[in-house]
């Protein structure tokens, strides 16, 4: 039988796309959600890292095994890396991404495209039930287009153009984003560590 991990996020975009990430793992990855656990998480800390493991622990206060959580976001340049961990408020929590999307882009307006570079970022804790933590973190480059392009992915995908595959993340299939992403990267990362924590490398 597989190890549960519980995935400590209210983001149902995120976990399709762990999922099919851990998916060769022996792990099984739940939500919060499956957990029974709905619990609101303040996300005070200062920088993605520290508000993914804010998140992690919170819920192992609670749980019995693996607890992971990621803190991602969107860091443009000429904002001077707004929104970055503020991605999810901007523009008030409640409000939709199309109006947060607008919001960006109507910020940049009138601004060049070589000045229109950004990233996505995601930061991952995991912490053990003995107290261990582990991070990772992984980023992806691109570009603010001047309207939204794409139906897949969440957030901010439809604006974020990626120059290698000439299309927006909201544009590619899930295996695409995965491979390329912030949060592909920080979780392949985090699979290799944890696999070496567990053999005893560490
Ligand atoms: O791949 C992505 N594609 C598009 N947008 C993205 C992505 N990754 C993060 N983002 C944006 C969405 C959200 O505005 C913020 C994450 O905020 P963040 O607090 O980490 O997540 P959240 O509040 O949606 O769920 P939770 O805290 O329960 O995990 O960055
Ligand atoms: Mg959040």
């Amino acid at each position: 039988m597989k190890e549960k991990i519980i995935f400590a996020t209210k983001n149902r975009g995120k976990i399709k796309e762990i999922n099919m990430i851990m998916e060769d793992t022996n792990y099984e990855v739940i939500s919060m959600e499956d957990a029974g656990i709905n619990i609101d998480i303040v996300e005070d800390g200062s920088t993605f890292l520290e508000n993914a493991i804010i998140k992690a622990k919170e819920v192992m206060k609670i749980a019995e095994c693996i607890v992971m959580a990621d803190d991602s976001g969107l860091e443009v340049d000429y904002l001077d890396k707004a929104p970055g961990i503020y991605s999810a408020r901007f523009g008030g929590e409640n409000t939709s991404y199309r109006i947060k999307n607008k919001m960006i882009i109507d910020k940049l307006e009138g601004v060049e495209e070589k000045d229109r570079t950004a990233r996505f970022v995601c930061a991952i804790a995991a912490v053990f039930p003995d107290g261990e933590i582990l991070t990772t973190r992984g980023t992806v480059e691109g570009i603010i287009l001047h309207e939204e392009r794409g139906n897949n992915g969440f957030g901010y995908d439809p604006i974020f153009y990626v120059p290698e595959y000439s299309c927006t993340t909201a544009e590619m299939d899930n295996e695409v984003k995965n491979k390329i992403s912030h949060r592909g990267k920080a979780l392949r990362s985090m699979k290799a560590k944890m696999k070496s924590y567990r053999n005893g490398c560490n």
